[in-house]
């Protein structure tokens, strides 16, 4: 398949040229009791603790979904939130997803889920990443709903590691991993996902989880935001483009996806690609987010039916591969 772009797309890889340049940002002590004091004194941060909510992050989720309405209560959603790490728009996605929501969460840093939330450790811009999700999304993969452990913690990357190591020399792991567009449908069709959410980018301030293996790459891998707006807005704009990714190939038709982007020269680049894969594309800046930050939010409605139509090569590789995408 391929998607029709002008230019091939190439997804920089999360360690750039600019870790190698080593370039450390300080911030002196009066920049840090700023931080601090604007913290302190902000109405989302207060009012997150008092509604026991990961972060203040949830209100802009909330926003969004106020305003174009991505989820729905008892309807069986699926929601897959990309970056979820500490898990406040899990939290949001589940509560407004309930009874018979599943929502999982993926993050390259290691993160507890919130209840009720299922969750991954993995790099989106690795192919292996996307096996996964595609795994958890499948037909294949059985959640045990009233099981304690799902009900505190959700299901975890070795779980979904094991079913796939035995999945594969069946029939079953051909199926959910065939490049051919009927038997990828058939599928995904009893479990489709509704809404891709993804807020992926600065990292989250972790206290706890530092002697995982993965951890001790993730910050070189990641993103950061760093102050450099040419820099975050690339980084932002690959992030966006590998959620993007995942959309095309497991969002179901009529689903919806939005994602945070920091704003630069490639935002109309980015909208263009959006409105080949949804109906209808949109930009929201909530009020949650701060007036001084460059970031956006796109929110993408209405999955188009003749994606088909679309020549979209992907060539997703293992986790220090680049993630490119051909015309
Ligand atoms: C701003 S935080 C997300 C906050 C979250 N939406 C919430 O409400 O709590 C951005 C997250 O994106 C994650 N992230 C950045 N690059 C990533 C990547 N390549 N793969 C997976 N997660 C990534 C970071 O670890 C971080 O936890």
């Amino acid at each position: 398949m391929y998607l029709s772009c002008s230019r091939p797309i190439v997804l920089r890889r999360c360690q750039p040229i600019w870790s190698c340049l080593k370039v450390h940002v300080r911030f002196n002590s009066s920049a840090r009791n700023r931080w601090i004091d604007r913290q302190k004194n902000d109405f989302y941060t207060k009012e997150a603790k008092v509604r026991d909510l990961r972060s203040r992050a949830a209100f802009k989720l909330m926003e969004i979904d106020d305003k174009y309405h991505l989820f729905s209560k008892n309807s069986s959603q699926r929601v897959l939130d990309l970056g979820f790490a500490p898990g406040a728009w899990s939290q949001v996605a589940f509560d407004r997803t309930r009874p018979n929501g599943m929502v999982l969460g993926v993050d390259i840093l290691p993160c507890a889920p919130p209840r009720g939330v299922s969750s991954i450790q993995a790099n989106i811009l690795s192919k292996r990443t996307h096996e996964l999700v595609r795994l958890f999304f499948s037909k294949h993969f059985q959640l045990y709903k009233h099981d304690d452990l799902h009900q505190d913690h959700g299901y975890f990357r070795s779980v979904l590691e094991d079913k796939l190591q035995t999945l594969k020399q069946t029939d079953e792991y051909r199926e959910i991993f065939s490049d051919d567009f009927n038997v990828k449908t058939n599928m995904l069709e009893e479990h489709p996902i509704d809404v891709v959410i993804s807020d992926m980018y600065e990292c989250w301030p972790q206290t706890s989880g530092f002697w995982n293996n993965l951890t001790n790459f993730a910050y070189d891998r990641m993103a950061n935001t760093t102050g450099i707006a040419d820099k975050d807005h690339f980084m932002s704009i690959d992030l966006c483009d590998a959620a993007l990714v995942i959309a095309i190939d497991l969002l179901k038709v009529g689903g919806c996806f939005t994602c945070k982007l920091y704003t630069g020269k490639e935002d109309r680049l980015l909208e263009s690609r959006l409105g080949k894969v949804f109906n209808k594309v949109h930009r929201f800046k909530p009020s949650a987010s701060r007036n001084e930050s460059r970031e956006l939010y796109f929110v993408a409605l209405g999955k188009k039916k003749t994606l088909t139509s679309f020549r979209f090569s992907l060539e997703l590789k293992d986790i220090d591969e680049t993630i490119v995408i051909r015309e």
